[in-house]
């Protein structure tokens, strides 16, 4: 027999097989891959249960097609992202004496399965998980809840994706305001913003029953799923790597090893390095990342550091996120629909080969091309990328907006419903405000933000020769150019599919000067010395301004106030 220091008989000790009067709740992981902050499993510790069953279920309908066009759902790359996050979790639990089983299946059936493997209700006194947004997430959760009920096991739902909590609304959700600006205004004057969940440095064991089908539990490989390897491309931004433990380092070394926060304002919308903007996106999707333990580290960097325009926003951004994830619970399926959260009916074309030109980066447009080329290689692009291959797609291509998001779900590494789509819908000007309708000048942009040609080049290799601003508009070069360039169009680079006339202005731009002062980055970094202090670089230009710089784009906006601090 096993008996304690205090003479007590430890059961646990004693490893008896499952019985009756032993309790388990299981914890349902989804898009909240993480320890930190997770309120989900900080009440299942906490609780009476003598064990805590975390789960993880890979839902082979998540990688089949997607919805409108069928493409593969998953991309290899975004693949590799999740199961590198759902490993991480495991390593990470175990490590606190529990573990993470993971199976393959829907969880309507693996839950009822297992907890009826367990010893029915019993043993399972419930099921906890983070409640989604979404219509098919919801829908799991609603046949969940139902094959449930059926063996008399409770689930119990929880908040946890947003920045600001739903409970924590000045408005009920239905009644979101319908421009960015006044949601921002009025969730910054009434709400605060949770602490972070913290848990125990042990947690609850597992059930000893699962105890050995755990420890040999591990991702499925990709061919399970029909899914081929991912590449790996030096260029990328960043070597995304998947969970908790990267989300973290990278936050570290974001905030406080690069000190990049002071000046997140002036940078974010450049398009290569790591440290630009701040990389969270897919660490965030998949709940690797909690953005209230973000925003509390930016407090953090704020007491230590500096607090101005720059760590403000990256705050501010965040509240996007939110606002998107709200725009979800308020308009439900509309947000996936062709006529959008407007219900607004426009003639969206569908032509394959402009389609399948711009998916695969060949249109003949640097800009649209070494965006779209990145994506595909790294399943990355930057926020400036994004809202010019959008515009670019329903603008001037006039194609389904779609079919854009779709591949944007396949690939991107970071792909939430509510972001992709909401984005989307503003991108295609059917979005629930109609100030967020802009059609993008791609070579006025292309030329503003990348004025070296630095980023075209390094997707584009075909373009290596050509100086800048040409580069950027390959179609206009001459027989003899293209001959001293070593690029023949319509060979080596493709013919542009399309040019639109607003462009040719901006064609005939000189080319940059030469010195390294002219770089984008170098303007952007002198620009961040000069505003200090907090909303500093705010008030100034009234609430016109104001909702300017709120745009979801920052297009018009931010070009205007680049050329205003120019
Ligand atoms: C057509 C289109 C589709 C998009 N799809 C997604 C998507 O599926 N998932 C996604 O996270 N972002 C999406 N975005 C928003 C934005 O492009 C990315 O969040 C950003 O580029 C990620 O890089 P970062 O983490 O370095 O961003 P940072 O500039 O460092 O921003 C910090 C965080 O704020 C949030 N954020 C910033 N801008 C937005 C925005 N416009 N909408 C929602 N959240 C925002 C993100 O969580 C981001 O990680 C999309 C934008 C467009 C135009």
């Amino acid at each position: 027999l096993d008996i304690t220091e205090e003479g007590h008989l430890d059961l646990q000790l004693l490893r008896l097989p499952a019985f009756s009067a032993m309790s388990v709740l299981i914890v349902l992981f989804r898009n909240d891959l993480r320890l930190h902050d997770n309120e989900v499993l900080q009440r299942a510790v906490s609780s009476a249960a003598d064990h805590v069953l975390p789960l993880y279920c890979f839902d082979p309908r998540h990688f089949a097609k997607t919805h409108w066009f069928g493409f593969p759902r998953v991309s290899p790359l975004r693949y590799r992202f999740l199961t590198q996050s759902v490993s991480d979790l495991q390593k990470n639990l175990r490590n606190r004496g529990s573990g993470l089983l993971v199976r393959v299946g829907a969880p309507e059936e693996v839950v009822p399965a297992l907890a009826k493997q367990l010893g029915g209700s019993a043993t399972v006194k419930g099921v906890h998980l983070h409640e989604e947004i979404c219509s098919e997430e919801r829908g799991v959760e609603r046949s969940l809840a139902s094959e449930l009920k059926g063996l008399g096991i409770p689930i119990t739902k929880c908040w946890g994706s947003t920045l600001v909590h739903r409970d924590d609304l000045p408005f009920p959700p239905t009644q979101l305001p319908d421009v960015y600006t006044q949601f921002r205004k009025r969730v910054e004057s009434s709400c605060d913003i949770c602490p972070v969940v913290e848990l125990p440095q042990q947690l609850k064991p597992l059930p000893p029953a699962i105890a050995a089908e755990e420890a040999a539990s591990a991702v499925p490989p990709a061919s399970q799923f029909g899914i081929s390897e991912a590449p790996v491309d030096q260029r990328g931004v960043l070597p995304f790597q998947g969970g908790e433990t990267a989300a973290l380092s990278r936050l570290d070394e974001y905030f406080f090893k690069a000190d990049c926060l002071k000046d997140y304002k002036q940078t974010r919308n450049g398009l290569v390095g790591a440290n630009y903007s701040s990389k969270f996106s897919p660490w965030l999707a998949l709940g690797c990342l909690s953005p209230r333990h973000v925003y509390h580290k930016v407090k953090e960097y704020e007491r230590q550091r500096v607090a101005n325009d720059s760590t403000y926003w990256l705050i501010f951004e965040l509240l996007w996120r939110d606002y998107f994830k709200f725009i979800g619970v308020k308009f439900g399926t509309k947000l996936f629909q062709a006529d959008g959260l407007m219900g607004k009916q426009v003639k969206w074309r569908t032509n394959r080969n402009a389609f399948e030109a711009w998916r695969d980066g060949r249109t003949g447009v640097p800009f649209i091309d070494a965006n779209m080329r990145e994506l595909r290689a790294t399943g990355y692009m930057s926020n400036r990328g994004r809202q010019n291959v959008a515009s670019f797609l329903t603008k001037d291509l006039t194609l389904d907006w779609r079919l854009g998001a779709e591949v944007f779900e396949a690939e991107l590494l970071d792909h939430e419903p509510t972001a992709n789509y909401g984005n989307w819908n503003y991108a295609a000007g059917i979005g629930n405000d109609p100030r967020e309708d802009r059609k993008f000048n791609i070579i006025k942009q292309a030329m503003d933000y990348d004025p070296n040609g630095e980023y075209v080049k390094l997707w584009c290799p075909e373009l290596t020769h050509i100086p800048s601003p040409k580069c950027h508009c390959p179609w206009t070069l001459t027989p003899a150019e293209q001959q001293q360039y070593n690029c023949s169009i319509g060979e080596d680079y493709p013919n542009a599919i399309y040019v639109d006339g607003s462009w040719r202005t901006h064609q005939d731009r000189r080319p940059p000067q030469s010195s390294g002062g002219d770089s984008y980055y170098a303007k952007r970094s002198n620009v961040g010395r000069a505003s200090n202090g907090r909303g500093g670089g705010r008030g100034g230009g009234g609430q016109q301004q104001q909702q300017q710089q709120d745009n979801n784009g920052g297009g018009k906006g931010n070009e205007r106030r680049y050329k205003v601090r120019e």
